[in-house]
């Protein structure tokens, strides 16, 4: 694998900023799935960013940035969530890493994305962790409590093409850039957005924003 040793320190400052508490095991366990993203990029073609560095600060942080989001809503709870256009496994990945409770699968159009994702849950052991080659739309699952996405889609694709997989009850997390105002007007009356909430992603001046949606009806 990889050697990300020298990425350690800088992972564990960019937890601390976000008063995210990992143990020493998730610590090793993101750092080898960053190991395995950067061996196995050109084969799975699985992100633009080559620099381990940035690598590290605009897609694991990035992704971690919504976890002390996701553990107060969940709250402990065993959720069952999909990650919609996974890609490489962001968010999905580093979901399941850091919080074991919940049921994660990554969905992705293309067939060796997904079977990254499968070689990577077998390599670090993620139980909870699983890899379907499927376009959402047509995707056979059982419905899920959670669906979240990161440079997806519009909200209005986002919503509708996963709707069909929502538990009653269940919600949406979108992970965006600046605040979508056109994106939020454009979604349909029967959906209510109930939270837009800023994240700060240590190292990133970009700005980000994660959209918390449900279904009027089922709210
Ligand atoms: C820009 S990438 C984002 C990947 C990842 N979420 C990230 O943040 O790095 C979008 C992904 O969505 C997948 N995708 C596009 N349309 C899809 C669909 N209808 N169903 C499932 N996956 C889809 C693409 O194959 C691609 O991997």
């Amino acid at each position: 694998m990889t050697d990300t040793s020298t990425l350690r320190e800088p992972l564990l400052a960019a937890a601390q900023t976000l008063k995210l508490e990992l143990s020493d095991a998730q610590i090793d366990k993101l750092l080898a799935y960053l190991g395995l993203i950067q061996k196995w990029n050109k084969v799975y073609n699985l992100t633009a960013v080559r620099d381990p560095r940035a690598m590290l600060t605009q897609h694991l942080v990035d992704s971690l940035s919504l976890v002390p989001a996701l553990r107060r809503h969940a709250a402990g709870r065993p959720l069952r969530l999909m990650d919609v256009g996974s890609g490489g496994g962001l968010p999905g990945v580093v979901l399941a890493i850091c919080d074991p409770t919940l049921d994660v699968t990554c969905v992705d159009a293309v067939a060796k994305k997904a079977s990254f994702i499968k070689q990577v849950a077998a390599e670090l052991g993620l139980a909870n962790l699983h890899g379907e080659h499927s376009r959402v739309e047509q995707l056979k699952a059982p419905a899920f409590d959670l669906i979240t996405s990161r440079a997806f889609a519009s909200l209005l694709d986002f919503t509708a093409l996963t709707r069909s997989h929502l538990k009653p009850g269940a919600i949406w997390l979108a992970m965006k850039g600046q605040h979508p105002a056109d994106e939020l007007a454009a979604l349909p009356a029967d959906l209510d957005v109930f939270h837009v909430e800023q994240l700060q992603v240590p190292g990133l001046e970009a700005q980000r924003c994660l959209i918390w949606i449900r279904p009027k009806t089922e709210g």
